[in-house]
């Protein structure tokens, strides 16, 4: 099989994903972040009467012209309305939230009056303009009508319009279910007895992170050792638990003891493609069986994660109904860099600082795909495209930032 440019094999994986179609309800504490499943439209009209805007009185606008004696009638607060009305020369004190009382058509603010001493009058310093500092009814929203239109994600303010619309619950897509199975006989959970020649799994960990922070819920698999049945045992667990995702990490490659290809072969996995034009991440593979798409990702540490920020967390995005983000960025290369083969190379990077604009990037030093302590100190991928000749320090680049 030839290698698939990072493009296509990014575009295929997209192909026909759309979100899942289950939805759960949920309190709107636990909403943040989820997207909504249907049009929310408002139980209530907000406000539901015209409102103060400001602490002072309510009047008559045409009475309340300066240097004129209005006598005061009586108060509203929030939350206390006052139930007469305001006649000719004749003023209401009133709080901001108060409702404007029958009568009334300006509040004028208590910085364009005067107490008169002694007496349940004041003065007008400021004349009032009929309409000011009232908030309408409905000025906000009305009751019936649309808050927020359907895939809607649910940030601070959408939640807190919810609340005002007098909505408790919100009905949200389901997150999708991400089977993680790590495999290799080699792999110990850590915190547990090590032989010595083995390692502790760790790509379960980063990769539910990243599964979880697109959208995700992650159902974890274990670790299974390097035999077929084992691993096939765990892709029917997988498929029985309706997982949308069903992600394996190792046994990607060619080896004798890489075995995932055989298992999904022998299950019935339609194979779109295995092998991406990159470096990390080549032995990349993508498919489905049935409802369950399968993302096979190579073992070494920093070539799951970048295959898994480049194809899977846009998957898991999608399947979540968060919005599409663009592969790739545009940044600056803060130094000169090399030629590059046949496979685009996705250099672990820091972002620091700005040319003309935009992010300057800096290599990290060492670049083996089996060093998590440069990948976790990176804060970007920086593309190097396929065949690319030697670039210079200030050369414009393209980057997939981390987050
Ligand atoms: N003859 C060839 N050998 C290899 C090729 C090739 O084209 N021809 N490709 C290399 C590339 S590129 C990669 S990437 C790796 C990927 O190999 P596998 O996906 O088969 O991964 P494994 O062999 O199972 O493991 C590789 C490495 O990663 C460690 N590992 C595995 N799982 C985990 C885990 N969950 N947590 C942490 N570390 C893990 C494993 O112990 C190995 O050290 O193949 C090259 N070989
Ligand atoms: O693609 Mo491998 O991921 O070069 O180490």
């Amino acid at each position: 099989m030839s290698l698939l440019a990072v493009e296509a094999a990014y575009r295929r994986v997209l192909a026909g994903a759309e979100p899942v179609a289950r939805t759960e309800r949920l309190p709107l504490r636990e909403a943040r972040g989820r997207v909504l499943a249907d049009d929310l439209r408002s139980r209530r009209t907000q406000p539901g009467f015209d409102a103060s805007a400001m602490d002072g009185y309510a009047v008559r606008a045409r009475d309340a012209v300066t240097g004129a004696e209005l006598a005061i009638v009586g108060e509203a607060a929030a939350g206390h309305g006052w139930a007469g009305s305001v006649g000719p020369g004749e003023a209401l004190r009133i709080f901001t939230g108060a409702p404007v009382p029958e009568g009334a058509d300006a509040v004028l603010i208590q910085e364009d009056t005067e107490r008169l001493a002694g007496s349940a009058r004041i003065k007008v310093t400021d004349a009032a303009t009929a309409g000011d500092h009232i908030r309408r009814a409905g000025v906000d929203f009305a009751e019936g009508g649309l808050l927020c239109p359907a895939g809607t994600v649910l940030s601070a303010g959408a939640i807190a319009l919810a609340a005002s619309g007098d909505h408790s619950h919100l009905t949200v897509r389901a997150r999708p279910r991400i089977a993680i199975l790590a495999t290799g006989d080699e792999l110990v959970l850590p915190g547990e007895p090590i032989g010595p020649h083995q390692i502790v799994a760790s790509n379960t960990f980063g990769l539910a992170a990243l599964a979880e922070q697109s959208g995700g819920t992650v159902l974890d698999c274990g670790i299974a050792a390097d035999d077929e049945a084992e691993i096939g045992a765990r892709f029917d667990e997988a498929l029985q638990a309706g997982a949308d995702v069903f992600v394996t990490i190792g046994g990607a490659s060619v080896g004798d003891h890489d075995l995932v290809g055989k298992v999904f072969e022998a299950k019935g996995v339609e194979l779109d493609f295995w092998k991406v034009a990159m470096r990390p991440g080549k032995p990349f593979m993508a498919g489905r069986k049935g409802p369950m798409r399968i993302a096979g990702l190579p073992g070494n540490p920093a070539s799951s994660l970048v295959a898994a920020t480049l194809f899977l967390a846009p998957l898991i995005r999608r399947l979540s109904g968060l919005p599409d983000r663009p592969l790739y960025r545009e940044g600056v290369l803060a130094d000169a860099m090399p030629a590059n083969g046949p496979r685009a190379n996705f250099v672990r990077a820091i972002v620091a600082g700005e040319t003309e604009g935009r992010p300057r990037l800096t290599a990290l030093g060492k670049q083996d795909s089996s060093l998590l302590s440069v990948y976790a100190r990176a804060d970007a991928l920086l593309m190097r495209p396929v065949n690319a000749a030697p670039a210079r320090a200030g050369e414009p680049c393209l980057y997939v930032p981390l987050d």
